[in-house]
């Protein structure tokens, strides 16, 4: 609501700060994480792609007018969650992706919600989760798993549920990102001070040590790793950040963007 008699502006005051949000997308290789990030922050569909590249995205969003710094990370763990520290510890919400054409990527969500769980019973705290069913276009095809099914696993974790294709429509992947953000600043409201770990850009950690968690995250690390053996946290020299203003990045394709696109092949 806005007014000229010196009520707050929608936008202004404490909403205009950003809201820090880390997500992390988890899934067997394969459903479309990176395809799916990619798709969320240039609204385009790649068609090739690094497997073992894993990185950490930043975009500034706007989520039911309030800004948001959302980080993304998309991981790329083998077939089964390894050294999952390096996102449980991290991310405030997650998105576990299987590929609706295939039953064995909707068994290892399963596993990955398990995970979650059992992460959230050991720290006392909850984590938001979003099941997402990624390549619904190929669903009239070779769909493998139900919607129903994935409704039912949904429900079983009590976390929201959507079926989307990364190379359809960019409103349905943005909502679901949104709705990530949603669920993370829903949990956040109720335990502001109880943030994740994260880990510092500037100060070199040799390991996953915590640091003190306090309001507005600093920046984090990223990791990109080029062969399939570097599966763990790298060391920070190979860390670097990619930052993408999701609102440009398709129509002036500045330095960032292309930065971004390192590794994937976009058409
Ligand atoms: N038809 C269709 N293909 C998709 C979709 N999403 C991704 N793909 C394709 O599926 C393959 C794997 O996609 P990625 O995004 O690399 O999958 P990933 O989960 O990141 O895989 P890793 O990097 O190995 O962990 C690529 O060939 C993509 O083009 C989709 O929604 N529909």
């Amino acid at each position: 609501m806005s007014s000229v008699f010196g009520k707050p502006r929608a936008g202004s005051g404490p909403q205009s700060v950003p809201l820090e949000v880390n997500l992390a997308i988890l899934g067997r290789r394969g459903v479309g994480k990176s395809a799916l990030t990619v798709k969320f922050l240039t609204k385009r569909f790649i068609s090739e792609y690094d497997p073992n590249l894993e990185d950490t995205y930043s975009s500034e969003e706007t989520v039911d007018h309030q800004p948001v710094h959302l980080r993304v990370m998309d991981t790329a763990d083998l077939d089964i969650p390894r050294n999952s520290e390096r996102y449980l510890n991290w991310a405030h919400t997650f998105l576990v992706v299987y590929s609706v054409d295939s039953r064995q990527s909707f068994e290892s969500s399963s596993g990955y919600l398990e995970l979650l769980a059992l992460h959230a019973k050991e720290t006392q705290r909850s984590y938001p989760a979003l099941l997402l069913g990624n390549k619904l276009d190929m669903a009239q095809y070779s769909r493998q798993v139900t919607k129903a099914e994935g409704a039912a696993l949904a429900g079983r974790f009590g976390c929201l549920f959507f079926e989307v294709s990364a190379c359809l429509d960019f409103e349905h992947v943005q909502h679901v990102f949104h709705e990530a953000v949603r669920e993370a600043r829903r949990e956040l409201e109720k335990s502001p001070l109880a943030r994740p770990l994260f880990i510092s850009e500037e100060r070199a950690m040799s390991h996953q040590a915590p640091l003190t968690a306090r309001h507005g995250l600093a920046s984090c690390t990223f990791n990109t790793l080029s062969t399939v053996s570097l599966k763990e946290m790298p060391p920070v020299a190979q860390a670097k950040l990619v930052t993408v203003k999701s609102s440009r990045a398709q129509s002036k394709r500045k330095a960032p963007t292309l930065t971004l696109l390192k590794g994937f092949k976009i058409f």
